[in-house]
């Protein structure tokens, strides 16, 4: 991926005064930002998906251009084609498997007259086995199903870039190590760029070829993420 994001933004709330100021460019088609709580990874994502407005400065995937303040350029998120996936997966409970999968499409699977499963929403059952769970409810799949079924939902409207806040951070220790190893499986699956927020060593080091380590508000350093200890150390 060919990505440039240069950003400025102040947010001000009654106890804190909090600049970010991020400059990133990179070809790697997958990134971390590591760094600790606070730091800004997840204002940085926000601003590349549309839902934060930098008050400076440009972004930019491939050759679209998501921002531009100079000029006066903003797309909507919606616009972006980007997803977003949450450390919880943010799965509707109400809803089942395949109505979750389908939520971001028009035609959603809420009549249950409509039988078919559009073919963008389909790829990722198939790719994903999740077939014999579409009519389960989050609350009845394992973790592995519903990180899965989570990322079909954010596959299925065909982002050009998908965004990953903490994906494993809710987990214990267990279930964190197997999950890791099956999004790393996923992300070699789906040929999409990702950027990954974390701040765990170890899922930067799987998940991204490259690491952005990120602390009050800047980019501190960046290395080749097989270069990770020396980093950290
Ligand atoms: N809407 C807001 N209003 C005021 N301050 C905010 C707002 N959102 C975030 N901040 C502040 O900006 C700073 C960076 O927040 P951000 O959520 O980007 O951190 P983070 O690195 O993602 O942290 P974590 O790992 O805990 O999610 C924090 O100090 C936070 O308190």
């Amino acid at each position: 991926m060919s990505l440039k994001v240069q950003i400025q933004r102040t947010v001000v709330s009654e106890a804190r005064h909090f600049e970010l100021n991020i400059q990133i460019q990179t070809e790697a088609r997958h990134i971390a930002l590591y760094g600790p709580s606070g730091s800004g990874k997840s204002l940085t994502v926000q601003s590349v998906a549309g839902l934060l407005r930098p008050d400076h400065g440009r972004i930019q995937i491939g050759d679209q251009v998501y921002f531009d303040s100079a000029k006066g350029i903003n797309l909507k998120p919606r616009e972006r084609r980007v997803a977003y996936l949450f450390q919880d997966y943010g799965l509707f409970p109400h809803l089942t498997a395949a109505q979750n999968i389908c939520f971001g499409l028009n035609r959603g699977l809420f009549n249950r007259s409509v039988r078919a499963m559009p073919a963008a929403a389909q790829r990722w059952v198939d790719a994903f086995e999740l077939e014999s769970v579409l009519s389960s409810y989050p609350a009845q799949l394992s973790g592995g199903q519903k990180q899965r079924c989570a990322l079909a939902r954010a596959l299925a409207i065909e982002p050009q870039l998908l965004l990953l806040d903490e994906p494993l951070a809710a987990l214990d220790q267990d279930l964190r190590v197997r999950l890791r190893a099956e999004l790393a499986q996923l992300q070699s699956q789906i040929d999409i760029p990702t950027i990954l927020i974390t701040h765990d060593p170890e899922d930067a080091r799987v998940l991204a070829q490259e690491v952005y380590r990120i602390r009050d508000g800047r980019v501190l350093e960046c290395c080749r993420s097989a270069n990770l200890e020396a980093l950290t150390a």
